[in-house]
């Protein structure tokens, strides 16, 4: 694989998703940027979407077709759900081809089904290396599923626990999101009035696109079958998500194994920390990081494993873990051109 000048079109780059990865790749050594494209924001300036990036103002929005991104080494698709397969399709195979939707995450074409409707595209390598085997599996790839910004929160809080084998397959999540979980897009119950000074809960009751998407993960890891009843939750920030994942303890766990097993699981990741014993996450610690800052504490009157974890939804839950996975299917340092720090207060 060519190592220099390589060039990565961004499709959505009018969006949130779309806009991190640029922000992260005018900062990364290797990947340059080529074709932004878009749909009805085609044609206008990226200044008028990104203002934030002031060095790429004046790059001119094309629309997404084969025939825009096409002659790239690599390209992201931050498209709505349901339009990534189509795109991909006419895109060859030495292209490296990442999915930041939905579209390629699910195994199961039935819990497609159940909770996107439609075809199923096939599923792709999961983009999260962290979980045993992916990372061997995206050395190479030239298709990736970046997974979900929820799924992306559960599974680093709650692989420790499963690998060890020291949790059960009943696990309760409740998160809390910021509001570019959403998108760009206007939704009623996104209105600043609605979300300033109020944290709500939506899509509760076993309903959110998520859940299978958590259940795959932490199954793949389990070696069985897990159940996730899933709660999340909108919080008034624009990024970050705090997920509390809560596990049935084995019999006889300690809290001292159970630390134990995060620490050695952690202990090598670039990206995960474990903080230090009595200090929680907060969604603060790892804004605009493609880092995930953990705890984990055993309850021992309700036998349950506690595992609390801040992530930014747009770094390490969409562009950065997509960055993250290229370097790694590119034979780069998985690390290469990724904020590995927060920023406080
Ligand atoms: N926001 C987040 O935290 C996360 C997002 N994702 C996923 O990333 C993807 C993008 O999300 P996000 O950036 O938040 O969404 P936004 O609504 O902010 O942006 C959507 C982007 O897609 C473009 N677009 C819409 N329809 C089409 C189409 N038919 N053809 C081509 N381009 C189109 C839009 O262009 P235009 O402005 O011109 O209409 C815009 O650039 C989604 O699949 C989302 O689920 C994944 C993890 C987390
Ligand atoms: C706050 C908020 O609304 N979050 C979105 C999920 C975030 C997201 O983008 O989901 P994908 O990773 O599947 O694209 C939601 O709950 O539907």
């Amino acid at each position: 694989m060519q190592e220099v000048g390589m060039k990565a079109a961004i499709a959505g780059a009018s969006g949130y998703a779309g806009g991190e990865l640029l922000r992260l790749l005018l900062g990364h050594p290797k990947l340059q940027i080529g074709a932004l494209t878009a749909a009805s924001s085609a044609g206008t300036a990226l200044g008028a979407h990104q203002p934030h990036l002031p060095q790429l103002a004046s790059r001119v929005i094309e629309e997404t077709s084969a025939a825009t991104l096409a002659g790239h080494d690599v390209v992201f698709l931050a498209l709505p759900h349901g339009h990534s397969a189509a795109v991909a399709a006419e895109l060859g195979p030495d292209t490296i081809v990442v999915d930041c939707g939905a579209d390629h995450r699910l195994t199961d074409p039935a819990a497609w089904q159940e909770f996107y409707g439609g075809a199923h595209a096939g599923s792709w390598p999961y983009g999260l290396p962290e979980l045993p085997g992916l990372r061997e599996l995206l050395k190479d790839a030239t298709r990736i599923a970046v997974p979900g910004c929820y799924p992306t929160a559960v599974a680093l809080a709650l692989f420790p626990a499963f690998a060890a084998g020291l949790a059960g397959p009943d696990v309760v999540v409740v998160a809390a999101s910021g509001t570019s979980g959403a998108g760009k897009s206007l939704k009623p119950n996104l209105l600043g009035s609605e979300v300033m000074g109020a944290v709500s809960a939506y899509g509760a009751g076993g309903v959110h696109r998520h859940t299978p998407e958590m259940e795959q993960s932490l199954a793949a890891v389990a070696g069985t079958p897990v159940r996730v009843s899933f709660t999340p939750t909108l919080a008034p920030m624009s990024r970050g998500i705090l997920a509390t994942c809560t596990a049935p303890a084995v019999p006889g766990l300690t809290g001292q194994a159970l630390r134990a097993a995060y620490h050695e699981a952690l202990a090598t990741e670039p990206f995960l920390t474990l903080l230090p014993e009595g200090v929680w996450p907060s969604t603060a610690m790892t804004y605009g990081a493609n880092t995930a800052a953990l705890q984990v504490a055993l309850d021992e009157r309700a036998g349950r494993v506690i595992a609390v974890i801040a992530i930014d939804n747009l770094t390490k839950g969409t562009a950065g873990g997509a960055i993250q996975s290229v370097n790694l299917a590119l034979g780069l340092p998985e690390e290469l051109g990724l904020p590995l720090t927060g920023v406080a207060p």
